[in-house]
């Protein structure tokens, strides 16, 4: 269940916003991404998850290569991403949005409503249950109910990595997970990621939050206009002088 990019690119009018990236996501990994505003993460991730089409690499998912296939295909093979703005169905509850994020098999045609109405309810009656051990798991029993509009930035977070689990990925991208959510809920979605890596789920996670994410991953990458410029255990890259340069605008020593 590795997820293997291998030298990514990609170019808007010549300018190179992803230069050559090369890492790697081991299953039960937590891998961190990090880099000033505009370095490419976001770009790297829709690469690597087919929401774009890179100018040159590739992209290998458990030993496949999916460098060619797109994303609702990269999805269907276990790899999905999150959004830096939630993208919930704001007037369906915190349930249906669950539910709708499953894909279905049986009911996907329209013949299948016909001809197979029992084999339709029956997987039905699947995704409900998974939905409900997905409110469980996040601790989001309470607000199932609720329209997904009307959550709290931290909740809306965990209703992503509810959705993204419901369509079965074993390896989760998340952009900006720790952006607008309090202090508890950042606790919590980290906590909820942890136990997810120990049941095997990967995840590359983008995020701004330095002390969250350094607490929470166990490699970290860092991307400067476009490039890597460090990789390896959080400690040890804060404190490599190109990072704090990069950060800093070229003022650190
Ligand atoms: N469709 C596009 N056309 C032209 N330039 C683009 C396009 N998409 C992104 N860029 C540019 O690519 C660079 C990288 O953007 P990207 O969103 O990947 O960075 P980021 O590291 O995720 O930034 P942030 O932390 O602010 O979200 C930016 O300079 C951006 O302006």
């Amino acid at each position: 269940m590795t997820l293997v990019l291998s030298g990514l690119t990609k170019a808007y009018g010549g300018l190179r916003v992803v230069d050559n990236v090369s890492l790697s996501v081991p299953s039960d990994g937590l891998v961190g991404v990090i880099g000033p505003n505009g370095a490419g993460k976001s770009t790297l991730f829709s690469l690597a998850t087919g929401f774009l089409a890179a100018d040159s690499g590739t992209v290998s998912f458990d030993g496949r290569d999916l460098t060619a296939v797109a994303a609702t295909g990269r999805a269907r093979a276990g790899m999905v991403r999150t959004f830096q703005v939630p993208r919930e169905f704001t007037h369906l509850t915190v349930r249906e949005n669950l539910m709708a994020a499953a894909p279905g098999q049986a009911g996907e045609g329209l013949l299948a409503v016909f001809f197979r109405p029992g084999a339709i309810a029956a997987e039905e009656r699947a995704i409900a249950a998974r939905a409900d051990e997905t409110l469980a798991f996040l601790r989001l029993d309470a607000v199932a109910a609720t329209p997904a509009g009307r959550l709290s930035g931290g909740q809306k977070k965990l209703l992503e990595l509810g959705r993204a689990l419901m369509t079965g990925a074993r390896l989760i991208l998340l952009d900006e997970p720790f952006a607008g959510v309090n202090p508890v809920l950042i606790e919590e979605l980290s906590a909820r990621i942890r136990d997810l890596a120990d049941r095997g789920v990967g995840f590359l996670i983008i995020e701004h939050d330095l002390r969250a994410l350094t607490r929470l991953v166990s490699t970290l990458h860092v991307m400067d206009r476009g490039r890597l410029i460090a990789s390896g255990a959080p400690a040890a890259v804060l404190a490599e002088p190109a990072v704090r340069d990069a950060y800093l605008g070229g003022a650190a020593a």
